[in-house]
């Protein structure tokens, strides 16, 4: 059998009894660090070209990253290039740190002072591989063979640095594979690299901790963080950093509770492309920050060009479900959200709160450039408080609730009948055809009303009806269904009726909303007129003319 669970073993998690980080909480923004240009460069299908690497950096640059790791120049001449075209074009602001990636090779390293050659300031990355697979399998070196990699790289890392004495060096080392590795190892290996580096005398030191491949729950990467930090001899020297990939889908959930657990960095990628599932996403973990009232210090506010630059950049698409980017994540198809959603955004604007707490809205779209338009969208999944608010949102239509359930009756049947979405301009044509438009031969032309013995009388002249109606009762509403009850030999019952001033003064215009009851059937309609009384009418009117329309002649005997 091919599918056979037990050929895995479960990941053994370190024994830490007293941790703490599950007490803590993030209250800033952890230093960022872009790898879209390395980790996530190395991972596509093309890579990236000069000037694609270029449009990339202007963005990252323009998000307000610090910290850059703009590619492994000694890997290919494309990355090489684009390093000495940042420096020689001096395309890199005077806050803005560029860093580099090396294995701890010499003549790896030789070729990256090369291509770094005249930077202001710049990192310089050096990793091997620690875990125990690959200490076996890949180097078949044991634990002190592996730490001499290391420190030798850090060495040579060293050594060339001092031939550039005109650039301000900082040093990174990643113990890669760090989480297959034994934490007591990792500590060892990296006490040595720091002390090649000897960050106490003010050099910039990063340890980078790379989950690189996610191996555990991100419980367990906690520990590992907590029980790396609170061994490192030097940990108030150096900075830690964390490099997470989303192997199990956790690559953020994993980043935040390291940083809890002791972290001051971040490496990731914008929307998370890199190695197989992916780089830890650092527009997912800023906007957590971001939703959380925490300044992320990087700025997503234009996320259309975030994600333009993106899919341009790694030729891969980014998925409608993207957390806080993707196309459908601020909008509502079904009828519970979005009626909550259109309750509450009304409770905000009237209670003028000034903080954001809506319903099913994580945050404000609008805050990273995303149109109101798209937060409700109706399906046959939708019901009357979506299409309520598409009518108000895009045509100013308000309707009584009673009308709101007989517009999203036609709306949904649209909608099961196509079997898609139907679009707000859809809507609003279902509406006017089912429920305002008003056939000619139905306009109100005159009414005269005027009243008798308590009793109001009236005559209506209609364009299609000759002689004009004539009907009596407690309003002029009652004396029109009366006329027409009269002249084509029904019973018409009001069972709902609503008018409203939309407007005042001279040219004020009225709303009225009517539903009549006729053999058992509803007809509905919606009428403006310049006052409340022409408006009723007409709407009298306009319903009828739809039960008219639909009633079989022989039923007609006007
Ligand atoms: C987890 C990560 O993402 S790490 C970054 C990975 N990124 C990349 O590899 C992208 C760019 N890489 C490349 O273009 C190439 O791998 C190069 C240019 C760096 C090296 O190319 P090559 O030397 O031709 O091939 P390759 O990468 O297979 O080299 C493997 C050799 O390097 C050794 N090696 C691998 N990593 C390291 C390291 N970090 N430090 C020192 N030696 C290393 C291996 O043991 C192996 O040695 P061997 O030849 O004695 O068996
Ligand atoms: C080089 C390191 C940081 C890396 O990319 C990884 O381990 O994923």
């Amino acid at each position: 059998m091919m599918f056979d669970h037990r050929k895995y073993r479960p990941f053994t998690p370190i024994r830490l009894t007293d941790r703490t980080w599950p007490d803590q909480q993030i209250t800033q923004a952890p230093l960022w660090c872009s790898v879209d240009l390395r980790d996530g460069n190395q991972a596509l299908i093309n890579p990236m070209n000069v000037e694609q690497k270029t449009r990339m950096f202007s963005l990252l640059v323009k998000m307000g990253f610090k910290e850059i790791e703009v590619g492994f120049p000694s890997a290919s001449q494309p990355d090489f290039d684009f390093v000495r075209k940042l420096i020689t074009e001096e395309l890199i602001p005077e806050d803005v740190t560029i860093q580099i990636l090396t294995q701890a090779r010499e003549e790896l390293i030789a070729r990256s002072y090369e291509a770094l050659e005249g930077a202001k300031k710049a990192i310089v990355h050096v990793y091997n591989s620690t875990s125990k697979v690959q200490r076996e399998q890949v180097f078949g070196l044991d634990r002190d063979g592996i730490k001499a990699i290391a420190v030798q790289g850090a060495k040579w890392v060293r050594e060339y640095a001092e031939a550039y004495p005109q650039t301000e060096w900082g040093f990174q080392y990643s113990p890669e594979s760090f989480t297959g590795t034994e934490m007591e190892y990792a500590v060892e290996v990296c006490d040595a690299v720091i002390a090649e580096w000897q960050p106490e005398t003010g050099r910039r030191v990063i340890i980078n901790l790379p989950a690189t491949v996610e191996m555990s729950t991100p419980n367990v990467f906690a520990d590992q963080v907590e029980y790396f930090c609170r061994n490192l001899r030097q940990r108030s020297d150096v900075i830690i950093s964390l490099h997470t990939h989303n192997d199990r889908g956790c690559g953020v959930a994993a980043a935040e509770l390291g940083l809890m657990a002791g972290a001051d960095r971040l490496e990731g990628t914008l929307l998370g492309n890199g190695e197989r599932t992916g780089n830890m996403d650092i527009v997912t973990a800023g906007m957590n920050l971001y939703s959380q009232g925490i300044d992320p210090k990087l700025d997503f506010s234009n996320i259309k060009e975030i994600i333009e630059v993106v899919e341009y950049c790694t030729e891969l698409p980014v998925a409608a479900r993207h957390p806080w980017a993707g196309e459908l994540v601020y909008t509502a198809f079904s009828g519970s959200h979005q009626d909550a959603i259109r309750k509450s955004i009304s409770y905000h604007e009237q209670h003028h709160l000034n903080h954001w707490e809506v319903a099913y809205l994580p945050i404000d779209p609008r805050d990273i450039g995303r149109e109101y338009e798209a937060v409700v969208r109706i399906n046959s999944q939708s019901g009357k408080g979506g299409v309520a608010l598409i009518l108000e949102r895009d045509y100013g239509i308000c309707l009584p609730k009673w009308m709101q359930s007989e517009v999203s009756r036609v709306v949904q049947k649209a909608s099961e009948k196509s079997g898609s979405e139907i679009t707000s301009l859809q809507i609003k044509a279902l509406f006017d055809q089912h429920f305002s438009h008003l056939a000619e031969a139905w306009q109100l032309q005159a009414y005269d009303l005027h009243t008798e013995a308590g009793c109001v009388q009236g005559v209506f002249k209609v364009a299609g009806q000759l002689p004009p109606l004539q009907g009596q009762g407690t309003g002029a509403v009652e004396a029109l269904v009366h006329a027409l009850e009269k002249r084509y030999a029904v019973s018409i019952q009001v069972i709902h009726f609503d008018e409203s001033a939309l407007t005042q003064g001279t040219d004020a215009q009225a709303q009225a909303c009517i539903a009549l009851q006729i053999q058992d059937e509803n007809y509905a309609a919606i009428t403006r007129a310049e006052d409340t009384s022409a408006a009723a009418l007409q709407a009298v009117l306009s319903a009828f003319s739809r039960y008219v329309q639909q009633a079989p002649a022989q039923d007609l005997s006007a």
